[in-house]
């Protein structure tokens, strides 16, 4: 059962970026003392990267045992390994290389000139596989904190609006073309596999964001905002700057 959205504003994205740092880092403990392991989802996006940067600088990153958290992406840009605008790439640099991560627990998605070719069907079936061999019933796993960023159109990971992704209701991981954000070709996790997150927090930040996180948070579809799809098991949580949070009415 998804869980209704809350909203957290802070003043500008910094202070957002170190607040939901903090927020993971106390959900990847939680999760290391209830059960042994914990399991992230990170984004792309400069929002998403700049969260991963302050759990690099913060204090409090050595409370969790790095060497058990699963990592996985929600989406990634379908490039050659290593290029700087790989999702993966970015977060390696911001948090992965600096902290003790158990390489075999990385589970990135495959770039267009790995061993499966440039295919990014078979990449997507591939990462759909990886999550069904982590799952307890061969869908996927019950994801502990699954980060995103949004677009100003409403997209989450790679789903945008009214493209095939957000329709995809079977596939949990799907190939994405023509999408309207370098680079054209994605792999993204689809909105049910989002929705089987424990915890889904969405960051948000900048004046460009506003309409989109007030349509969001005012009932739009999900298929015209894809961010409206996005909720997690637990709790489903937007944490916004003031400008992103500009055209919500105060409460
Ligand atoms: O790979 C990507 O581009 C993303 O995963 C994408 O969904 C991103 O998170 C948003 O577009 C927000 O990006 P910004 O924070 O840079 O605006």
């Amino acid at each position: 059962m998804s869980t209704d959205p809350r909203v957290v504003v802070h003043p500008d994205p910094e202070l957002l970026a170190a607040a939901l740092a903090a927020r993971v880092l106390t959900a990847l403990v939680d999760a290391q003392a209830a059960r042994g392991s914990a399991s992230f989802v990170v984004t792309g996006g400069g929002t998403g990267t700049a969260v991963l940067e302050q759990l690099r600088r913060s204090p409090g990153r050595d409370a969790v045992d790095w060497s058990r958290v699963d990592v996985y992406w929600g989406d990634e840009r379908y490039l050659p390994g290593g290029d700087p605008a790989r999702n993966e790439t970015q977060a390696r640099a911001a948090l992965l290389d600096h902290v003790p991560v158990d390489p075999s627990r990385v589970f990135a998605m495959a770039p267009s000139d790995g061993p499966l070719g440039d295919d990014p069907d078979a990449a997507a079936a591939a990462y759909a596989r990886t999550l069904a061999d982590r799952s307890p019933d061969g869908t996927v796993p019950r994801f502990d904190v699954l980060l995103l960023g949004i677009g100003p159109e409403g997209h989450v990971a790679s789903v945008f609006p009214d493209s095939p992704a957000v329709h995809e209701q079977q596939l949990t991981v799907v190939a994405v073309r023509d999408c309207p954000k370098p680079p054209p070709t994605r792999i993204s996790m689809t909105l049910p596999t989002v929705r089987a997150a424990a915890h889904v927090w969405l960051c948000v930040a900048g004046a460009g964001k506003a309409e989109a996180v007030h349509r969001a948070l005012s009932g739009a579809a999900e298929v015209d905002l894809p961010a409206a799809g996005a909720r997690g098991l637990e709790s489903t949580i937007w944490v916004l700057d003031t400008a992103a949070a500009g055209g919500l009415a105060p409460s």
